[in-house]
């Protein structure tokens, strides 16, 4: 049984553990050396690194950060020994991405990761490519949910698997009991982003998962972040966080702005490729190397990244 569900199983029965999906959660890349082998130890330390300087509330291992779909099986596994040996010594909570377009596989893989009981929840995107409609996508999730065995945070970013989810779709993804959370990547901050802010349904966390947009919607909201971007300048978004948290409009805003620039510059090509550029610039991962098919970010990308990424930490 996994650890959390552990924990909050009172007479009642299960409840949500909504406290442990807030604040910030990095999802790390996954550092390859030159010749595009995995690179443990480099892991090891991004891991430990968030977790303490960094001030992370937890990890997200095998996001579309960490290039999950070139991963073989075993450095998947390997991958996520990693996160969860740094997680239990923080006593942080891990999220592990799941993406797949077959429900049965998915459930197999749900199963598998809850054997582990190291997993606090699974990420898991509406099913890419095979564009269900939302009745097949809540037929998907449900499916997760009842026969997977571990916490679900669904992960709506349309402009990935090209399903359109409904705030209508989200809120009843929210009521079932194994959904603790969406990571709400939809493009923009609009009518149907503010419908879902407002609807706060109890044990259903919504965290943010546009970088560049992180600041307006925790000002409108959201709970935390699963923010690529805090690969760089960790303390710095999960400051972010705490500042909405705590009404401290004025300096949010002003980090904010700042770190809308540096996310911008994050993403200006193909992710993880400009953090990978400069995680190695500043000596914390051996290569920038990415698997095909993305290719290596461009000097001049990363540059004015790395100018960033360093600009607010003088
Ligand atoms: O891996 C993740 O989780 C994230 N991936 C997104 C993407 O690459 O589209 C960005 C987000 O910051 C986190």
């Amino acid at each position: 049984m996994n650890w959390i569900y552990w924990v909050c199983v009172g007479q009642a029965g299960p409840m949500k553990p909504e406290a442990h999906f807030t604040g910030l959660f990095v999802p790390l890349v996954t550092p390859f050396t030159d010749d595009l082998r995995l690179a443990p130890e480099a892991l090891a330390r991004l891991a430990d690194e968030a977790l303490s300087a960094g001030g992370a509330r937890g990890l997200v291992a095998l996001g579309t950060t960490a290039e999950a779909a070139t991963l073989t099986a075993e450095e998947k596994q390997a991958v996520v020994r990693i996160c969860s040996t740094a997680c239990r010594a923080y006593g942080a909570p891990l999220i592990v991405g799941v993406g797949t377009n077959d429900t049965a596989a998915a459930i197999t893989t749900l199963q598998e990761l809850a054997r582990s009981g190291d997993v606090a929840a699974a990420l898991v995107p509406a099913p890419p490519y095979t564009r269900p409609g939302e009745a097949g996508t809540l037929a998907h999730f449900t499916a997760l949910a009842e026969h997977g065995g571990l916490p679900l945070v669904v992960y709506d970013i349309p402009y990935r698997t090209s399903q359109h989810l409904s705030t209508g779709t989200l809120t009843t993804l929210g009521h079932l009991p194994q959904v603790v959370g969406v990571k709400y990547a939809a493009g923009a901050i609009d009518a149907a982003a503010m419908e879902l802010l407002d609807s706060q349904t109890p044990g259903f966390a919504v965290l943010g998962g546009d970088d560049a947009v992180i600041s307006p919607l925790l000002a409108a909201g959201a709970r935390g972040g699963i923010l690529a971007s805090a690969n760089v300048r960790t303390a710095d978004y999960a400051e972010l966080i705490s500042l909405w948290q705590r009404d401290a409009a004025g300096p949010a805003r002003r980090l904010g702005a700042e770190l809308a620039r540096l996310s911008a510059a994050l993403f200006a090509e193909p992710n993880p490729t400009v953090i990978k550029g400069v995680l190695h610039a500043q000596g914390r991962i051996p290569s920038p190397a990415v698997r095909l098919p993305l290719l290596a970010a461009s000097p001049d990308a990363v540059r004015r990244a790395a100018d960033l990424a360093t600009a607010g930490q003088a």
